[in-house]
Parts: structure tokens; sequence; C-alpha cells
């Protein structure tokens, strides 16, 4: 469902994501890990259309994500980091204005908005404007926006970032529900997070990939999980 190959991003001199390849499957949830400033961001942004590759191609879906832009933006749900643009929408308008650019109208745009908030836990502040929210629930509106279409291929950008340990137990149960039938990219500073909800976990540093394991695989590497991604990855923070 997700083709990378060669992928690079340059911004100027400087080569921030350098020759990046890896796929994934449906039913495969891939922890993306790396520290500050690897390129996480960056190779997340060029799948979901956001940033242009200096070289190299992604497919969604078996669409290129520059050449069959919207195809490709089709299939894919897209968190990105940070909180949802406009911030004076009420969290149920921004679903709405979410749902009519993607087409949907009607009965059927409000049953896939009322699916996603239930998802997302949203209904107690669907009436509030989003700048007005909690970073979690900011968080929470941003995700509910990426399930709107049911895509087969979810690419989130830290999703459990900002939220309490209940809800990011209750998104971690979201992301292995909905894993069976979808290909899901996460990524994430949270090493127990790759370990409870990842079927393989992907190390980039220095925009390079460095490991692509089984989870369990990797923390057998050393005495856990912490040690084996600072050994790997020490003084490679930008
Ligand atoms: N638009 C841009 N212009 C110039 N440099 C950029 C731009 N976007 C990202 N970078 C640089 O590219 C590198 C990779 O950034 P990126 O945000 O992809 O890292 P990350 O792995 O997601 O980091 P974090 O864990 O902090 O979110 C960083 O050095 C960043 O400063």
């Amino acid at each position: 469902m997700i083709e990378i190959e060669g992928l690079t991003k340059r911004f100027g001199a400087f080569t921030a994501v350098d020759g990046v390849s890896f796929s994934v499957d449906k039913g495969e949830v891939v922890g993306f890990l790396g520290p500050n400033g690897a390129g996480k961001s960056t190779t997340m942004r060029m799948l979901a259309g956001f940033m242009t590759p200096s070289a190299g191609t992604a497919r969604i879906g078996g669409h290129d994500v520059t050449d069959d832009a919207v195809a490709a933006r089709r299939q894919l749900g897209y968190l990105p980091e940070g909180a949802p643009t406009y911030p004076e929408m009420t969290v149920s308008a921004f679903l709405g204005f979410c749902g009519r650019v993607r087409g949907f109208r009607g009965k059927d745009l409000d049953a896939r908005i009322a699916a996603a908030m239930e998802r997302t836990q949203l209904e107690g502040v669907r009436l509030q404007p989003i700048e007005t929210l909690s970073k979690g629930f900011k968080r929470r509106v941003g995700l509910a926006q990426a399930l709107l279409h049911n895509p087969p291929v979810l690419v989130l950008d830290e999703p459990t970032d900002g939220l309490d340990p209940n809800q990011k137990h209750e998104v971690r149960s979201l992301i292995q529900q909905m894993a069976p039938e979808k290909a899901i990219i996460i990524s994430t500073h949270i090493l127990e997070e790759v370990q409870a909800v990842c079927t393989r976990a992907i190390i980039i540093a220095r925009g390079r990939l460095i490991v692509d394991q089984a989870p369990d695989e990797l923390a057998a590497r050393g005495p856990d999980l912490d040690t084996v991604f600072r050994t790997l990855t020490m003084g490679d923070a930008a």
C-alpha cells in the first residue's frame, strides 16, 4: 500500500531525508522512530503530498504522490504534526468542511462525521471552537479528520502527542482495531508505544534509514528498547 524508493528531500545544501526506501503492506503498523530532526515529519509530509521530493518516488496504493497526487490522497488519511488549521471553526464545522472537500454530502457526510467523532471521542466538544480546546483534544480533531473517508492508508505524525494516559490508550486501541484493514505508519518518541502497537520499527537518523525490524527483534539487540535506540542514534540529534 505504501512504496517508497530512494526518497530524498534537500533544503538548500542540507539533506533532511536521504535516499529512504521501504514499503508497508495492509495489516502492518510501522513505528517511525528517530531523534529530533531525523527527517520523520519531512518523510511523512512527502508521502501526504504536502512537500515535493527532491529525488526518489513514493506511491500510495500504487499512485505516485507527485504525478498522481489526487488519487494518492484519496487513499490516504494524514495526521500532520501540531493542531488542525482553521482554529476559529467548531469541531463539527471543521469536520464538515474536510468532508465536503473530500466530496461527501448530506446524510453520508453527517454519518461520517458522527462515526469519526465517536471513534475519537469528540462528541462532547463538537460545538466548541478548535482554538479553545486543549492540546489533546486538538490532536483528536486532527485524527478524526484523517479517518473521515475511511482510507486504506494512514500516516499519523505523533498521534498520541499531548494526550493523557487514558486517551493514549484509546488511540492505541483504535490503531490496533483498524490495523487489519489498513497500512499504517505512526511516528512517535514513545518506545513502549512501538512495542504495544507496531508490527515493525523503522529508525531513521540524519535522514537515513538505519533499522527496519520487528520491535521484539530490535529490543533483543540490547537490554531494552531504550538502550538499543540510544546506542543506534547517539549523537544524531539535529
Ligand atoms: N521547510 C524546511 N526548511 C528547512 N529545513 C527544514 C524544513 N523542514 C524541516 N527542515 C529540517 O529538516 C530536518 C528534519 O526535520 P523533521 O521535522 O523531518 O524531523 P523529525 O524527525 O520529524 O523531528 P522531530 O522528532 O523533532 O519532530 C531538521 O533539521 C529540520 O530543521
